[in-house]
């Protein structure tokens, strides 16, 4: 079994256990509802036909449409795709939009294809999985290797089979084809409202803070631009080229531009550079946003760690053993979990979802607001059960991470509990 989804399913007993639910929750949600497993065969350029698989699966709809992301990728497993989609569910739950989980993949090295092959295996997956997804039924959205472009082909091939417009079946579409403009910047932005929202509930607020950013890609450059939008100081930035600090403050708008036109944070022009890309993890910072890649800090370097929250950005950025460790220290408040602080873009996807049911736009702004208000209930929801939870099992360590889980699977036992399933 992979190791992901073995932990998914450790992490779910464990959960169960500290939620008080009945173990029949464990044996209903450790296996997904369906699983689709599709060949995709394309004409090549060369004129070859190549067969590709790829599956879909649907993990729980308890609460709503199943919702997960379709990922590009050699190396994609079905296993991984179950404990993605199982992850899904926790997640959409916790952020509290009416969906279940899904997720989605193709075998494939989309470097290795051209524009035309990537179209046409983008339309033909479609095809292959058009019977279980729809609107009311399965939304799937861009994840590794695959993005706006993606779905623009995805909702038209989905569309031509139906015979009619049908916007709503994929989400992350390009704002000229029925996209949010805020959707490109809702997970770092979101990212940037939890560490707002824990600033205030456990620092003396989030104006002034200093943050470091543990890479510089879509989610880091946009929590560096928010969080110095609505005041705290950016003063340590690493990508995979290196690091960036300077006290003064890191400008992210010219951060952006640099990688865009040199490839890596370390041309920026001002501060102090060290070729280490690990740097910023150990910045000395009230906050730290990991926002680069998983196991970043890890029982090897936890105790460098000197930020008092972090806030998740990347999935899966901090090892249980290094959670330990952080915790254990006395200043240390919290590690806001991803599937928490990373939900801003599975929360965009919903509110563009609700725009193509109604065929009704909000402007920019407005969904933004929408989004940051969500945000922040969640983020109290998950911090007060938090303390709460602490309170009561004084016998063992309850993260913040613990409380999210247990939040999200309170949410999806009762939805099922009420439908008469268990
Ligand atoms: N894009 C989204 O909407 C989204 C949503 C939820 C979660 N996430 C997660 O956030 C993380 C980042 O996603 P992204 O879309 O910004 O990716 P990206 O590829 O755009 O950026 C990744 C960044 O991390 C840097 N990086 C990679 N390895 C590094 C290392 N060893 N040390 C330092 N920096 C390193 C890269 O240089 C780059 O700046 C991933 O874990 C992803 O799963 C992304």
């Amino acid at each position: 079994m992979s190791s992901y989804l073995e932990w998914m399913l450790k992490v779910l007993k464990e959960s169960i256990e500290l939620a008080g639910l009945p173990q029949e929750t464990y044996d209903y949600l450790s296996k997904p509802d369906r699983i689709l497993m599709v060949k995709i065969p394309v004409k090549m350029d060369n004129g070859k036909l190549v067969v590709f698989e790829g599956y879909r699966v649907q993990h729980n709809d308890a609460l709503g449409p199943y919702k997960g992301g379709i990922r590009f990728h050699p190396e994609v497993t079905l296993e991984e795709g179950i404990a993605l989609a199982m992850g899904m569910t926790l997640k959409n739950s916790l952020a509290g939009i009416p969906y279940g989980g899904g997720k989605g993949a193709v075998k494939c090295d989309p470097k290795m294809l051209s524009l035309r092959e990537l179209e046409q295996l983008s339309r033909g997956y479609v095809r292959a999985i058009a019977s279980i997804i729809g609107p009311e039924q399965d939304i799937p959205a861009p994840d590794v290797n695959t993005n706006p472009q993606i779905m623009a082909w995805m909702v038209d091939e989905y569309s031509k089979l139906k015979g009619y417009n049908v916007p709503a079946v994929f989400t992350a579409k390009p704002p000229e084809l029925w996209g949010n403009p805020a959707r490109i910047y809702s997970t770092g932005f979101g990212t940037v409202i939890a560490a707002k929202a824990a600033a205030e509930r456990w620092l003396d607020g989030f104006e002034g803070k200093t943050v470091a950013l543990h890479g510089f890609g879509n989610v880091g450059q946009y929590a560096a631009l928010w969080a110095t939008r609505l005041g705290a100081k950016v003063i340590s930035v690493s990508d995979i080229t290196g690091t960036v600090y300077d006290p003064n403050g890191i400008d992210p708008e010219l951060g952006m531009r640099v990688v865009k036109e040199t490839g890596g944070i370390i041309n920026y022009p001002k501060g102090n550079k060290l070729n280490d890309p690990e740097a910023s993890l150990y910045a000395e910072a009230d906050i730290l946003i990991p926002a680069a890649i998983e196991n970043s800090i890890t029982e090897r370097n936890a105790n460098k760690v000197k930020a008092r929250l972090i806030i998740e950005a990347a999935n899966g950025p901090t090892t249980p053993e290094a959670e330990k460790i952080l915790y254990s220290r006395k200043d240390f408040i919290a590690a806001v979990p991803d599937i928490l602080a990373n939900a801003g873009g599975v929360i965009a996807s919903y509110l563009e979802w609700v725009e193509n049911l109604q065929w009704w736009f909000w402007d920019e702004e407005e969904t933004r607001q929408r989004l940051a208000s969500i945000m922040e209930k969640n983020f109290k929801r998950t911090a007060d059960l938090w303390e709460k939870l602490k309170d009561e099992r004084s016998d063992r360590l309850v993260t913040m991470r613990d409380a999210a889980f247990v939040l999200a699977l309170r949410r999806v036992y009762n939805a099922m509990k009420l439908r008469g399933w268990l």
